[in-house]
């Protein structure tokens, strides 16, 4: 059995070009979705992604602003400036852009993000609100992996889904939505003696341990759709997921590939997120 590739970059085409006619219609009220994205250091990973993030806005019509800030920038600094960006009506969206340099505190930078603003879905407002079930801003791999599993016609309902890590921007919240979609849901970590024995059991898979080929074919019950998180950079430079591709496409039925699976639909949600704030703001 050969697995059919979910093609990230695909979906993600489909979805941005709906969203285009969306971002148009906002505009033309005057209300173009904005999205601002803070960069502090020079975290070389950071900076390609961030230009990914930014082209991305520009594509649909979005308007999009990155700050690059020094390395050495004071967390009062950062805050202020989050505070001014939270009061400014053309700005929708907030990143701050993870990792941040060790001497500013990540957790209090979210939370200083103005939750209707919190695109990212980082906040612990949003956090809290997906955990009860409220309307607020889920994170964006997550819920781009919904959406594929939406797009391939995976329904998780009564499905057992296994999401091997608990990471609060990937694995829990992950975990939260498949219950939420009325899956029977498992979460593995590095201290789950029988993660093996428990991925063979997913209908759904989902990896994100950040450890390149870490799911072997062995892992993966034979027709499971598998969703690859991970993005690891190996030493030829190459990209790599947390599934060894190679081997479980031929056990799986449906396989995320890396690059050009999540990762595109991850960026494709942030935009998703920022129309949904201008939305919000304009109807207010
Ligand atoms: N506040 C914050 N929000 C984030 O969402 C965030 C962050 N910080 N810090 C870093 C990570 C990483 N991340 C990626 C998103 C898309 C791709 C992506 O589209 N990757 C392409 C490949 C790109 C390449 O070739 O390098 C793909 O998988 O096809 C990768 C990585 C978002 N992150």
């Amino acid at each position: 059995m050969t697995a059919q590739p979910i093609d990230g970059n695909a979906l993600a085409a489909k979805l941005r070009a709906h969203m285009a006619t969306e971002v148009a219609a906002l505009a033309a009220q005057g209300h173009t979705p904005g999205l601002t994205v803070l960069l502090v250091g020079e975290d070389p990973a950071s900076q390609v992604y961030v230009r990914n993030k930014v082209k991305a806005c520009e594509a649909i019509g979005m308007a999009s602003r990155l700050e690059r800030h020094p390395a050495d920038m004071s967390e009062a600094a950062l805050l202020a400036r989050i505070q001014e960006l939270n009061a400014d009506p053309s700005v929708h969206g907030i990143l701050v852009q993870l990792p941040l340099p060790k001497h500013l505190n990540a957790d209090l930078v979210i939370e200083t993000i103005a939750p209707e603003k919190d695109v990212d879905g980082f906040h612990i407002a949003s956090a809290g609100a997906l955990m009860v079930g409220q309307p607020g801003f889920k994170p964006c791999t997550p819920y781009g992996c919904m959406k594929m599993l939406e797009d391939i016609g995976c329904n998780p309902r009564g499905k057992h889904a296994v999401v091997i890590g608990r990471s609060n921007i990937v694995g829990k919240p992950m975990a939260l939505l498949l219950l939420q979609a009325s899956a029977t849901v498992t979460i593995c970590h590095s201290a789950t003696p029988n993660l093996a024995e428990l991925a063979r059991q997913a209908d759904i898979l989902v990896a994100a341990v950040g450890r390149p080929r870490f799911v072997t074919a062995d892992m993966v019950k034979p027709g499971a759709v598998v969703l690859d998180v991970g993005i690891n950079r190996l030493p030829d430079g190459k990209l790599c997921g947390d599934v060894d591709f190679d081997a479980v496409k031929d056990v799986a039925g449906w396989i995320t590939p890396v690059p050009g699976g999540v990762g595109p639909m991850t960026i494709t949600m942030l935009l998703q997120n920022t129309l949904e704030a201008a939305q919000r703001r304009a109807s207010t």
